[in-house]
């Protein structure tokens, strides 16, 4: 379905309710610069970094879409575990599941108070930035504690600048992007009021620095396109 969440006048903050669930996979795909690509990236290091009987968590898996394909070419016997506290995506991705015969376990859960067992991957593309800045690095130290020694830490994120001229461009740069995707003025400014506070984006430094201060030896940055990038944390 088209996502046309933004074409009238927004009554509240952005949600992932079943309006937004609904259209989600299109949402993304026109709102995220490179996702597939982003996804593609993730999936090969996923596929490097998991042994035999291995397990991956991704963190707010929405529909599940990047499991499935996680799923599509292991090689290995793992478990998949994807987590999310939308009721309206779980049932997106129990359907997707369902549909394609695969058991990938989707878990109602928040991501914040889960009890993680030892893994070997942890992604988590673009929902850290809807994590409150209070306790997202605490979130990120639970990660690297649930790792195995040498394990990684994948993750996406919408990020600034403290540039005030570059973020400022990057921002204009990103909407370009979004016009070419067919979304008009007006949904574009709509989306942008109902992220405010809800979307809270680190710059790439800011990420990285989360990241070595939560027990990880190594972060830096796989891909990038102007304000959206996808790192790599190796414990
Ligand atoms: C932008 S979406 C993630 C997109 C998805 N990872 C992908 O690449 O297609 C963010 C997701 O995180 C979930 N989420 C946000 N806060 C959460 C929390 N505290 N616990 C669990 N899920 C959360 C939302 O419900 C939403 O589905
Ligand atoms: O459309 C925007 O303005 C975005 O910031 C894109 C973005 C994201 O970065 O996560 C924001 C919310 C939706 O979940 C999907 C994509």
């Amino acid at each position: 379905m088209n996502d046309k969440v933004f074409t009238k006048p927004i009554k509240k903050q952005f949600e992932f309710d079943e309006e937004v669930a609904a259209v989600f996979d299109d949402m993304l795909e026109r709102s995220v610069p490179f996702y597939k690509e982003s996804q593609k990236i993730t999936e090969f290091f996923t596929h490097k970094n998991l042994s035999e009987n291995g397990l991956v968590y991704d963190l707010g898996c929405s529909t599940a879409s990047l499991l499935l394909n996680i799923h599509r070419k292991l090689e290995v016997n793992a478990e998949l575990i994807g987590l999310d506290n939308s009721e309206a995506m779980l049932a997106q991705a129990e359907r997707k599941c369902e549909a394609f015969g695969v058991d990938i376990e989707v878990k109602n859960a928040d991501i914040l108070t889960y009890e993680y067992k030892e893994a070997d991957v942890f992604i988590s593309n673009y929902t850290l930035q809807f994590i409150r800045p209070l306790v997202r690095e605490e979130l990120v130290k639970k990660i690297s504690a649930a790792l195995k020694k040498e394990g990684v830490f994948i993750f996406s994120e919408k990020v600034i600048s403290h540039s005030p001229k570059l973020n400022k461009d990057l921002i204009e740069c990103y909407y370009d992007f979004k016009k070419t995707q067919g979304y008009s003025e007006y949904e574009i400014m709509q989306k942008r009021e109902a992220l405010e506070n809800v979307l809270v984006p680190y710059s790439e430094d800011e990420n990285i620095k989360m990241a070595l201060n939560s027990g990880f030896s190594h972060c830096e940055v796989l891909f990038r396109w102007a304000n959206f990038a996808t790192f790599i944390a190796v414990k």
